[in-house]
């Protein structure tokens, strides 16, 4: 059912001038999702969200919000205020202070006076700006411009959020602000879809993932179906004893598939192919064959990891 999509796409393509930015594209996102969509320059994200925006034309296909067909003629005026995009190149107005920046928006998505002032302190607690209510623009850092097109972005109260590379160029700290805003929003009920090319402002936030190349959508779905399908279990293993010992044990275990030393030297890192009750009984040979373990610590490959392996897989 399309209903069930807070965005559903089918076939959407962008074609300029003979180059297809948007290749036959279906994307499906869930009401509650904050997803990711991931992919090298060029490959056509910007021009995705802004036709789910409603900013650019598809050259063919179909988009749906919450069920409804979305077009870019005046025929349904709720779909507007149920979207909030955030683009890339997001215009502040300097010489505006931050309140009348933000009611200069509120009245043009004709909040009445006493709304509008309730959305306005809610909107710049959220984003941490209220001591700044009364700052002139230029005067902010590129952080606080950051959450301030953001309140403007929400001051609707959308039920989706559009954001293009919303942390791109902020210093790690202003990224991690603008992420806890974004889960406060998530846990508000929003639906999230959120464009970068660093996989590591994703990670943390995101339930989903999209990964764009050239164009095409190659990949999309949830990350813990990505742990499961891509991300091997791995084993960190220290001793104090002679290392051939360890690698001989190792090698009787079948669950044991490859492993690297590690820099200092009386460490490994083992790729296991089995479950926890394998590691389990893994741990207890190595014990009973006298080995002094120093370290034994299973961890799953990061997402990081994962996708170079994806992107290898799609280059070749
Ligand atoms: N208005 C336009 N006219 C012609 N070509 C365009 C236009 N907009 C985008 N393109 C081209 O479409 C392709 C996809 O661009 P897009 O900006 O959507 O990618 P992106 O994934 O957002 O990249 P980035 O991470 O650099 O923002 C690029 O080859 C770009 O040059």
């Amino acid at each position: 059912m399309m209903n069930d999509w807070a965005i559903a796409t089918y076939g959407l393509t962008k074609r300029f001038e003979g180059h297809i930015a948007v290749n036959e594209i279906d994307l499906k996102i869930k009401s509650g999702e904050v997803y990711g969509l991931i992919g090298p320059n060029g490959a056509g994200k910007t021009t995705l969200i802004r036709m789910l925006a409603a900013a650019e034309e598809p050259t063919k296909g179909e988009i749906y919000i919450n069920g409804d067909r979305l077009l870019r003629d005046d025929s349904n005026p709720l779909q507007k205020k149920r979207l909030g995009y955030l683009p890339d190149d997001f215009p502040l107005y300097d010489d505006l202070t931050v309140w009348d920046y933000l009611e200069y928006f509120a009245r043009l998505y004709n909040l009445n006076p006493s709304v509008r002032r309730r959305r306005l302190q809610e909107v710049l607690e959220l984003v941490q700006l209220e001591n700044k209510r009364k700052s002139i623009i230029s005067t902010l850092s590129r952080g606080m411009k950051q959450r301030l097109s953001l309140a403007r972005t929400i001051i609707h109260e959308p039920i989706l959020l559009l954001l293009d590379e919303p942390v791109s160029g902020l210093d790690p700290l202003a990224r991690q602000q603008f992420r806890q805003i974004i889960k406060i929003l998530q846990e508000a009920g929003m639906t999230i879809l959120i464009s970068s090319h660093v996989l590591s402002d994703l990670a943390e936030l995101c339930t989903s993932v999209g990964i764009m190349e050239l164009g095409f959508l190659v990949e999309s779905a949830s990350l813990s179906e990505l742990y499961q399908r891509l991300s091997r279990q791995q084993i960190i293993l220290g001793t104090l004893g002679k290392m051939e010992i360890l690698q001989q044990a190792l090698r009787q275990n079948a669950f044991v598939e490859t492993w690297e030393m590690m820099p200092e030297r009386d460490r490994l890192k083992v790729n296991f192919t089995g479950e926890k009750q394998d590691c389990a009984d893994l741990l207890r040979s190595l014990i009973l064959a006298d080995i002094p373990l120093t370290e034994f610590h299973c961890i799953q490959e990061d997402l990081e990891t994962i996708f170079l392996k994806l992107g290898h897989q799609q280059a070749s």
